[in-house]
């Protein structure tokens, strides 16, 4: 009986392994589009190769859950900016992700099936040279929900952080924005009891 439980765990454990291995070499694809899309735009398509190599995958699980014995919704992930490049948010059933626009209006993401939320981070935000923006984005639920998300995301390589834009960036009409800096330096400085201060960090870090 006890052999027989252990050959179920491990079956199931091969299951979700080979689930999540598939999942994220779709997610890791379609970043690897986006990401190209965006030089495209840009007519930085010269700077694809090197751009995708100073780049990693990181993938994360998040299970939120209120007290439920309170009612009303409840922010659960306060308003932020992510610091890494590109983001894909899967969010189940349940909602709550939502993000703020440029005129400080929040909208919300509804969990449509097979579709995903794809979030620019501060990383991008000044490779781009604030040619695309991070937005701020939070997470509400109901007191009474659990909510999972997974959230895919590209992060510069630990051996080549440093977030410079490409010359063709920077001109007199688009003066550069940001200094260049070292990517996880400034993410320690960012969850740092000093970083948590300022309500734009990356602007008082590196803000050029
Ligand atoms: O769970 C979500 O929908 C978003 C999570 C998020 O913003 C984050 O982890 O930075
Ligand atoms: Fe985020």
């Amino acid at each position: 009986m006890k052999l027989y439980g252990l050959i179920l765990t491990i079956v199931s454990f091969s299951m979700v392994s080979n689930l999540v291995w598939n999942y994220a070499i779709h997610m890791k694809e379609l970043l690897q589009m986006i990401h190209k899309m965006v030089l495209e735009i840009l007519g930085l398509e010269d700077h694809y190769n090197s751009h995708m190599e100073s780049i990693d995958y990181s993938m994360r699980f998040t299970k939120y859950y209120n007290d439920l014995s309170e009612t009303g919704t409840k922010v659960v992930m306060p308003s932020h900016k992510d610091p890494n490049y590109l983001s894909i948010i899967g969010q189940h059933n349940i909602g709550g992700l939502e993000i703020e626009t440029s005129n400080g209006e929040w909208i919300s993401t509804t969990p449509i099936k097979n579709s995903f939320t794809v979030l620019l981070g501060e990383a991008f935000m000044a490779w781009t040279n604030k040619r695309f923006q991070a937005p701020c984005h939070r997470v509400k639920i109901d007191g009474s929900e659990e909510r999972y998300s997974i959230v895919f995301s590209t992060i510069p390589s630990f051996t080549n952080d440093v977030i410079n834009p490409p010359k063709e960036l920077v001109d007199e009409e688009h003066p550069l924005l940001f200094k260049s800096f070292k990517y996880y330096d400034y993410v320690n400085f960012r969850f740092s009891d000093e970083g948590e201060k300022h309500k734009d960090t990356l602007q008082f870090y590196c803000g050029a």
